[in-house]
């Protein structure tokens, strides 16, 4: 499904790459969990993959399509779920909901009835028609995974979908999240939210210094690592107890 060969990116003034030399195969309806600390480069392959920015050098495919010469065709059955809310405050859930659908060109009347379904599956049916600006942090999160979801995207990326919200709509978000895969959408996530990550991945690439430390099912990362009880002691074998304090 997603195919990344020898993968870099260096921004402008930077010394260091923020991701240096990454390859990885993701299989089709795989949850992907790409994990690492702070600064790791996780939002920054992420991007590169959303063809929000450009690789410095390497290459990866999407369905077998090259971004180089079908990156229309690739935003076509990709969605992003990105970590800042990509919502309009102004408006209420439903009119950013039909300016999104719009935007992946859904018709009118398939969209009213779409929004509906989405907005009721993720608990929001009575709050479409306020202003997201008055919404909790969770309500927000929930309205911006539909936002990302609504052309039904054969590959969705989320940039940690469940950052600041209560229990309650974590636990919506990922049932949400594994009835797309379910019906056929393949996911690659980010999180620093580690016991999440083990219950929800199918497979995870930790990664840090922009370089992948180590790939497999939850399972085999713990199985892998000695006295490792979970994936959060996986994480700290790797990537040690250091403080990422950067500005
Ligand atoms: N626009 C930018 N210009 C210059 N450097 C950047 C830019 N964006 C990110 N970086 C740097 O690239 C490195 C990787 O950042 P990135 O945001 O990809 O990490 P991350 O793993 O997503 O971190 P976090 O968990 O904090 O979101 C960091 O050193 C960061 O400071």
């Amino acid at each position: 499904m997603i195919e990344i060969k020898n993968l870099y990116k260096k921004y402008k003034n930077a010394d260091e790459f923020s991701v240096n030399n990454i390859s990885l195969e993701i299989a089709e309806n795989e949850i992907y969990g790409i994990l690492g600390p702070n600064g790791a480069g996780k939002t920054t392959l992420i991007s590169m993959l959303c063809g929000l920015i450009k690789p410095t050098s390497g290459s990866y495919t999407i369905n077998g399509l090259s971004p180089r010469n079908r990156l229309n065709s690739i935003k076509k059955i990709t969605g992003i779920v990105p970590q800042e809310y990509a919502l309009y405050p102004t408006l209420t859930a439903r009119e950013n909901l039909m300016f999104f659908g719009s935007l992946y060109g859904l018709k009118h009347a398939d969209l009213h009835q779409k929004i509906d379904v989405m907005l009721e599956r993720v608990g929001l049916t009575n709050f479409a028609d306020k202003k997201v600006e008055h919404f909790s942090g969770g309500m927000k999160r929930r309205c911006n995974l539909i936002a990302g979801i609504m052309h039904q995207p054969k590959v969705l990326f989320l940039d940690e979908p469940t950052v600041g919200v209560d229990v309650q709509s974590r636990n919506v978000i990922i049932e949400f999240l594994k009835e797309l895969n379910q019906n056929g959408t393949s996911i690659v996530y980010t999180s620093h939210h580690l016991q999440e990550a083990e219950e929800f991945c199918t497979k995870i690439a930790i990664i840090d210094n922009g370089q992948i430390y180590a790939i497999g099912s939850p399972e085999q990362l713990i199985a892998n690592t000695p006295k490792a009880e979970n994936l959060e002691d996986v994480f700290i074998s790797l990537t040690g107890k250091e403080l990422r304090d950067v500005i």
